[in-house]
């Protein structure tokens, strides 16, 4: 009998539980079909616990992620929260859950799906060999430090200060040089060198962790470049390592290389096993309680867990494997549909991807 491993489910607000709920549905099947065995515990966090619990991550939310293997979680936000004052913003929770759960390293693979070219927004000779991943720096940076308002001689002034530590890269970079170990033995370190100096120090101490893997070879890009390169040639990225905002961006742009943004997914890590999955989109409200939201960012962010947290790579291929299968087969939610009156709904693409699903 294989150990029960405890997951805790944070679906949030807008398409999260759509998305959470086909997620979920990839769990039981995978019990069925692999015995491993999943406790789940659900927790509320985001607009929902604000609405709620007055607060959008609740103490006891925490405690059931502190106390799982790892957390599934859909997203937070929305509208309604927006004019709330700053800790009771749902992305307020969002940076705290990461940061009580010391997820400093955020991994985000953009798989290319070859029957999906035709809904990239490049052509298909240009993403012919693309296969890269986002490690965004998670828990430091401009997002995290000190923000406020002030009178100045103009009128009133905002300020959000940007600050990391040599530890805090030399963390994600060795991570980041792991990762690349595994590929294709390339690393890009993205920053904004010639103008931060935040990026200063992460250049420095990125080069400085590189002496400790002469098999990878490192190149630095600037942030701005890189956007640009990621659409003119993105098969020359294989491993993208970068601070926290920078990542957050260039990841939702190489969604568009995969076809949408309903594509990717991604593990938050620290320093064990443990680990948070989660879609890198966010709540979508313009789709939320529509039913046609794409789950499969959210579903392949579960074979993450199974590949990175539990180490069940047999359960982890098979949902990989479906997913491939289904969107062969020619099944497209709206986001990825050439012709969208032929799109399905979220409920309609996980079903065939469980049954899909084979030992
Ligand atoms: N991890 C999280 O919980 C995140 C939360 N957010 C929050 O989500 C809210 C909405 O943010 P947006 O900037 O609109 O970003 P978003 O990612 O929610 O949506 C951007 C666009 O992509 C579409 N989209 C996103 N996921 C999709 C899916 N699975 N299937 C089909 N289409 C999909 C949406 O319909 C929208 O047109 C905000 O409150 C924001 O703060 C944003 C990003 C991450
Ligand atoms: C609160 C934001 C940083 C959420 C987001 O856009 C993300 O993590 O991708
Ligand atoms: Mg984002």
């Amino acid at each position: 009998m294989a150990e029960v491993k405890k997951i805790a489910v944070i679906a949030g607000d807008g398409i999260g539980p759509e998305v959470v709920a086909e997620a979920e549905k990839v769990l039981k099947r995978t019990e069925e079909l692999f015995g491993y065995q999943f406790e789940t515990e659900h927790a509320l966090f985001g607009g929902i616990a604000i609405d709620e619990k007055g607060t959008p991550l609740p103490e006891e939310t925490l405690q059931v992620c502190q106390s799982a293997d790892a957390v599934l979680l859909g997203a937070v936000g929305g509208p309604k929260w927006d004019n709330n004052p700053k800790e009771l913003r749902p992305e307020t929770g969002l940076l705290g859950i990461r940061k009580a759960l010391g997820l400093f390293s955020n991994i985000r693979p953009a798989v290319i799906f070859d029957c999906l070219k035709e809904a990239s927004t490049l052509k298909p000779e240009v993403l012919e060999g693309t296969d890269l991943i986002v490690v965004r720096e998670l828990t430091g940076g401009i997002y995290f430090g000190e923000k406020f308002r002030r009178e100045g001689a103009n009128g009133q002034e905002a300020v959000d200060t940007c600050v990391y530590n040599v530890n805090e890269v030399e963390r994600i970079a060795r991570q980041a040089f792991e990762i690349a170990r595994t590929r294709s033995k390339k690393l890009a370190s993205v920053d904004k060198a010639n103008v931060l100096e935040t990026s200063r120090l992460w250049r420095e101490t990125v080069v400085r962790v590189s002496a400790d893997y002469p098999d990878v070879e490192l190149e630095h890009v600037l942030v701005d470049n890189c956007a640009m390169q990621l659409l003119r040639r993105p098969s020359s990225f294989d491993v993208i390592v970068t601070e926290n905002m920078f990542g957050d961006i260039l990841s939702d742009e190489a969604a568009m290389l995969t076809g949408s943004i309903g594509m990717l997914s991604s593990a938050s890590l620290g320093e064990g096993s443990f680990g948070l999955y989660e879609p890198v989109h966010g709540s979508a409200p313009d789709i939320a309680g529509q039913g046609i939201a794409n789950p499969i960012a959210t579903i392949l962010s579960v074979a993450l867990m199974f590949r990175l947290t539990f180490g069940y790579h047999d359960a982890a291929e098979s949902i990989e494997r479906a997913v491939k299968e289904v969107l062969d087969a020619g099944n497209r939610t709206g986001d990825i549909a050439v012709d969208k009156s032929t799109a399905i709904g979220t409920v309609a693409m996980g079903q065939l991807i469980v049954d899909a699903m084979r030992k």
